[in-house]
């Protein structure tokens, strides 16, 4: 992260990074018994490669404040982002909704930086609750609000497709920083607005 708050690729490709990816995606087929001669399989190293580099490399996230001129000392609220990560476990897809609310200290903040800034922090091999985590600290860090609340609810495939084997199972994560952190009417609003 720069002094300006902007945030810069976590992960990325390396000169020879696809390459490299793509015989090692070869070698896993191979060894989980994929026949990878065969020409329905021949270009699918090439995309897994593609796709994981894509999913693993985070965007730069610009921080647009703008001044808080009106004195605005209620809860914004942007609900219902969608998102999706990799679990760091078996790096199979999580997915659902992010909310994200703050209550304004000195500057506003443009609100397409929540979906970007959720964007940003999905776009590595996750934990759900580090990145409710991410998305707390750097609204608090950047934006310096009185407060910030992140919920996210998402369906863990792990779980669903695998494993346990529960589809439809949802987990909810929540972080909260400053005067959400605490039980007051800014944070009830925020409950009632999740919900
Ligand atoms: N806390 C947390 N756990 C997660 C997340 N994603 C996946 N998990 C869990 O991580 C655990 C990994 O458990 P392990 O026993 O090491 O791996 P496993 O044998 O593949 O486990 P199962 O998924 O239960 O079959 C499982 O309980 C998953 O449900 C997450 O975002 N947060
Ligand atoms: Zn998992």
């Amino acid at each position: 992260m720069d002094a300006m708050g902007q945030l810069h690729a976590v992960g990325g490709v390396r000169p020879d990074g696809l390459d490299r990816a793509e015989r090692a995606v070869s070698a896993l087929l191979t060894a989980v018994g994929q026949d990878v001669t065969d020409e329905r399989l021949r270009d699918t190293p090439r995309r897994v490669a593609e796709s994981l580099l894509d999913l693993l490399t985070a965007r730069d996230v610009p921080l647009t404040t703008f001044p808080n001129d009106d004195e605005y000392s209620g809860l914004v609220l942007v609900r219902d982002i969608p998102f999706h990560s990799l679990c760091e476990h078996h790096m199979m897809p999580f997915r659902g909704v992010a909310h994200i609310g703050y209550v304004p200290g000195a500057r506003i903040v443009g609100l397409s930086t929540m979906p970007r800034i959720v964007e940003h922090f999905s776009r590595d091999l996750q934990l759900q609750e580090r990145l409710t985590v991410n998305v707390a600290d750097w609204m608090q860090a950047q934006v310096q609000p009185r407060g910030v609340g992140v919920v996210i609810e998402a369906e863990q495939l792990c779980m669903s497709l695998r494993g346990v084997g529960t589809p439809a199972t949802r987990t909810m994560t929540s972080a909260f920083r400053g005067v959400l952190a605490d039980a007051g009417p800014l944070r009830a609003q925020f409950e009632a607005g999740t919900s």
